[in-house]
């Protein structure tokens, strides 16, 4: 088999969670690990490289690096930057994550050059929030090839509406096929027009159960107070985003072209501007092999072009 090899940047509650999933995955012969604070990247790798030597775990070569790591790399996965913090003296707080715009564009503008000098190959995959604004700044400033850099987006508010609506419907999250479009965060929309489970449609459903189910606006208030309730709880969110993006990295590292919501940079879609943001797309060994943008309906595009909107005023910010 060919030598596979990851570059983590980030090691924090995210990026230690994707390393965690990542030495699971059975998808890296290798993995470099960057982290900007003091002994982070050393620490999480060798803790790492130490588990190997408990029976039953792959062998991986786990290992602090630097980004001269990226130039023999077939991924890189990017964690760094600061979180949204929940507001200690208000328990339902909705922090909005646009607001890490300028620490993240500074993010952006020392990751990215550090890539650069080194590939224009690997797939590069970004989880750092304001994550579209992210996205659309690393396409902007830097000449990577656009199908070769994306964000893990409405991946996670994805799996978010299929347990919200799994949750209603009483069955399991991964019956429901449907997803979230948009920008990852509180504009995020839900298109519950494709929304089935096993091609039984919404409208559908709402006869199966019996009573009302929740409107459009309901189910996005509920997908997107999903995350909130988690980083109200500990403190931050790291689970979901990271099998997110070992989900991606599967269909990456083995070629499957599967279809997942992903953030990339648009080309007039829906008559939308230059834009970044999530809609379903195929994903292979090349990265983005072509986005699917479905029909939407009025509300849908409506607060789709929103959502278009909001993120292009974070961009402004960073
Ligand atoms: N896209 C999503 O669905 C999603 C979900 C959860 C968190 N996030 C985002 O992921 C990012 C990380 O969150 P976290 O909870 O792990 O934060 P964290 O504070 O726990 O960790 C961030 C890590 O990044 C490192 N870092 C900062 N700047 C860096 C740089 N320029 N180069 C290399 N490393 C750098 C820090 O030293 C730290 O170890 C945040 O932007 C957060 O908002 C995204």
């Amino acid at each position: 088999m060919e030598h596979s090899k990851l570059v983590c940047i980030g090691l924090g509650h995210v990026g230690s969670y994707v390393l965690t999933y990542a030495m699971e995955s059975g998808l890296f012969a290798e993995i470099a690990t960057i982290d900007t604070a003091p002994g982070v990247a050393h620490g999480e790798a060798l803790d790492q490289s130490q588990s190997t030597g408990v029976p039953g775990t792959d062998y991986v070569n786990v290992h602090a690096g630097d980004y001269s790591d990226c130039a023999d790399a077939d991924m890189i996965i990017v964690a760094a930057g600061a979180s949204i913090l929940p507001d200690p003296d208000d328990p339902d707080s909705r922090p909005d994550r646009a607001g890490l715009a300028k620490l993240s564009g500074e993010v952006v503008r020392d990751v990215m050059p550090g890539i650069v000098k080194h590939t224009r190959d690997a797939i590069v995959l970004f989880i750092t929030n304001p994550l579209d604004a992210v996205v659309h700044l690393a396409h902007t400033e830097f000449d990577y090839p656009a199908e070769k850099l994306f964000g893990t987006g409405t991946m996670l508010d994805s799996a978010r509406l299929r347990w919200v609506v799994a949750k209603q419907l009483g069955i399991d999250p991964k019956s429901v096929t449907g997803y979230m479009m948009g920008e990852h965060g509180l504009t995020a929309v839900p298109v519950l027009s494709t929304l089935n489970v096993q091609g039984v449609r919404w409208t559908e459903l709402e006869k199966w159960h019996g009573t009302p189910l929740p409107s459009p606006q309901e189910i996005q208030d509920a997908v997107v107070g999903a995350a909130y309730d988690v980083l109200n709880a500990k403190g931050w969110t790291n689970a979901g985003v990271a099998r997110s993006a070992l989900e991606i990295a599967r269909a990456v590292m083995l070629d499957q072209n599967s279809v997942h919501p992903v953030c990339t940079r648009l080309d007039g879609e829906y008559g939308l501007p230059d834009v970044s943001l999530s809609m379903p797309a195929v994903i292979g060994r090349g990265g983005i092999i072509r986005r699917m943008p479905p029909q939407l309906n009025n509300w849908e595009l409506e607060r789709l072009r929103e959502s278009a909107q909001y993120i292009l005023s974070t961009v402004e910010n960073m």
